[in-house]
């Protein structure tokens, strides 16, 4: 299979020529190959792009909002072969692929929603007769790059809300997955978007994604990935005056106090520590225990680690896939080294799997570490992989204080069953989401998703805070006195 780029409703060689392998994770095996375009692939995208969104500016939101709908109906339709294809391309078990197609259908019937929305403002005026409101108006054209471990459900995350609102889109995915955004293309074109209002262009970050970054036309980018690049295009975005809404990496830690239901808190620690391998920007990669309990929960996890079943996550029984590439093996193990260097205790994993079955994929042992402290870099930074640090504190004051302690604040959890330290643990988190009694996972897409510090700068995806995004506002004042009223001077007082 070779996936072209599709520009203005058509399927296109990229201008270079160039095709670059896309690997399944789970064999090794070449299943496709992708587009590697250049910047004039990206200018005639965005060109026909600026075309196509004055038109679809002008058709009414609920008109456009009913796009949505099909494409929510298509991909409901087609959930079960989309999974498959993602967990092939990914490498996320099936489950958890049907669980990411499902966000986007989702997605679709919330923002579809929108289209009846898209609520403005209105508000008295200080004059009198005179009108005030505040509307919401599409950017334009809107840039959104994506990372692999997601490569449907984020993408729908972004372009949704932003076709809704009434402007194009020029999508960038990640080269390790682009059958996803293939797919996502027909499923508009059959859903009866009009041409060019979508466009995917495939490609590496340094050329492809920065020639979106700076493309004149391009007035909004939305970047889901790594904090260095994402650092790299918001220094971009910054001298170029270009609105961009980034949502970065994490350092998620799952709180467990000396109250907790431990079955409950081992159950949430194994499904949100090892699912999708570790490589969810909302993974937890800390536990943090009031050492009252830290023995008993070491124990259940240990066992329950030992019953993960690894393998090809097309198998219905396997519940840890393979990571991405090797690339990421050789990260993962190297922070593994790491920590052993740091002093932590390795109580289960720390390598990786290459017998058998293994041989050909990129599998890497779920690894739990213990007598972990909080300075420790396999305790501040993201190791994107099926690796947790274990910490003990002693009050939740302290547990609070590791919590906030690392550069990243996407998603915390607490597992307690004192009501005071829930509306503690609430407050005082420092993450953009926060979980009672679960896992740091399972986010539902109609609540704003993004996180804190080094994990964003603000802005977020998901729920109806995603339409700040994708639109200005505009204020607009109609006066019907027949006369001039100057604001702040034609007042009676
Ligand atoms: N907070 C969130 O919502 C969220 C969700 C999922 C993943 N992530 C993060 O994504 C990362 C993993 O994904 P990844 O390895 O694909 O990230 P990455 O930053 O390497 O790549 C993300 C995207 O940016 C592109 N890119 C790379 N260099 C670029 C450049 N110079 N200019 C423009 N675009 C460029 C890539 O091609 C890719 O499409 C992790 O850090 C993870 O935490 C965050």
């Amino acid at each position: 299979m070779k996936i072209q780029n599709y520009i203005n409703g058509e399927w296109k060689e990229p201008s270079t020529g160039q095709f670059a392998p896309v690997i399944n994770p789970a064999t090794g095996e070449t299943i496709a190959e992708v587009a590697m375009s250049g910047p004039n692939d990206i200018d005639e995208a965005v060109q026909a792009a600026k075309e196509a969104q004055r038109q679809w500016a002008l058709v009414p939101a609920p008109k456009r909002a009913e796009v949505l709908y099909r494409v929510g109906m298509l991909l409901k339709e087609r959930k079960e072969q989309l999974a498959r294809l993602l967990t092939m391309e990914m490498g996320k078990v099936i489950e958890e692929a049907r669980g990411e197609v499902q966000e986007g259908i989702d997605m679709a019937f919330y923002m579809a929603g929108e289209g009846r929305r898209l609520f403005g403002d209105t508000t008295p005026s200080e004059l009198k007769d005179k009108f005030a409101m505040s509307v919401r108006v599409p950017v334009g054209v809107v840039g959104i790059i994506t990372p692999w471990n997601f490569p449907i459900a984020i993408a729908t995350w972004k372009s949704f809300p932003a076709i809704v609102a009434g402007n194009a889109v020029v999508w960038k995915p990640a080269p390790e997955t682009p059958i996803m955004a293939q797919e996502l293309a027909r499923i508009f074109e059959e859903a009866g978007l009009p041409p060019g209002v979508f466009h995917v262009v495939h490609g590496d970050g340094p050329t492809v994604g920065n020639a979106l970054v700076e493309h004149p036309d391009v007035k909004v980018i939305s970047f889901t990935g790594s904090n260095e690049v994402g650092r790299m295009i918001a220094e971009k975005c910054g001298r170029l005056l270009k609105k961009v809404s980034l949502e970065m990496g994490g350092k998620n830690a799952v709180i467990v106090m000396d109250d907790a239901d431990l079955t409950l808190a081992v159950d949430g620690i194994i499904w949100s520590a090892f699912g999708t391998s570790g490589q969810r920007c909302t993974a937890c990669s800390r536990v943090i225990v009031h050492e009252r309990v830290k023995q008993e929960l070491e124990r259940r996890l240990l066992e329950a680690v030992k019953t993960l079943k690894i393998g090809n996550g097309l198998d219905e029984t396997v519940k840890v896939g393979p990571v991405i590439h090797e690339e990421a093996l050789q990260k993962i193990d190297r922070y593994v080294r790491i920590g052993v260097e740091e002093g932590a205790k390795l109580l289960i994993g720390g390598h990786r799997l290459r017998e058998g079955d293994y041989a050909r994929g990129f599998y890497y042992a779920p690894t739990i570490f213990t007598d972990v402290t909080p300075n420790m870099r396999i305790a501040r930074e993201e190791i994107f992989g099926p690796v947790v640090s274990i910490m003990s504190v002693r009050s939740l004051d302290e547990a609070i204080a590791v919590n906030n302690s690392v550069d990243y604040g996407l998603s915390s959890a607490i597992f307690t069953r004192d009501v005071n330290r829930v509306f503690r643990a609430m407050r005082d988190l420092d993450t953009g989401i926060v979980y009672v009694n679960a896992g740091t996972t399972g986010a539902e897409i109609h609540l704003p998703f993004g996180g804190t510090k080094g994990t964003g700068n603000g802005h977020r995806d998901s729920g109806v805070a995603a339409l700040d995004v994708f639109t200005e506002w505009r204020s607009i004042y109609v006066d019907f006195s027949g006369k001039l009223q100057r604001a702040q001077i034609d007042t009676d007082d």
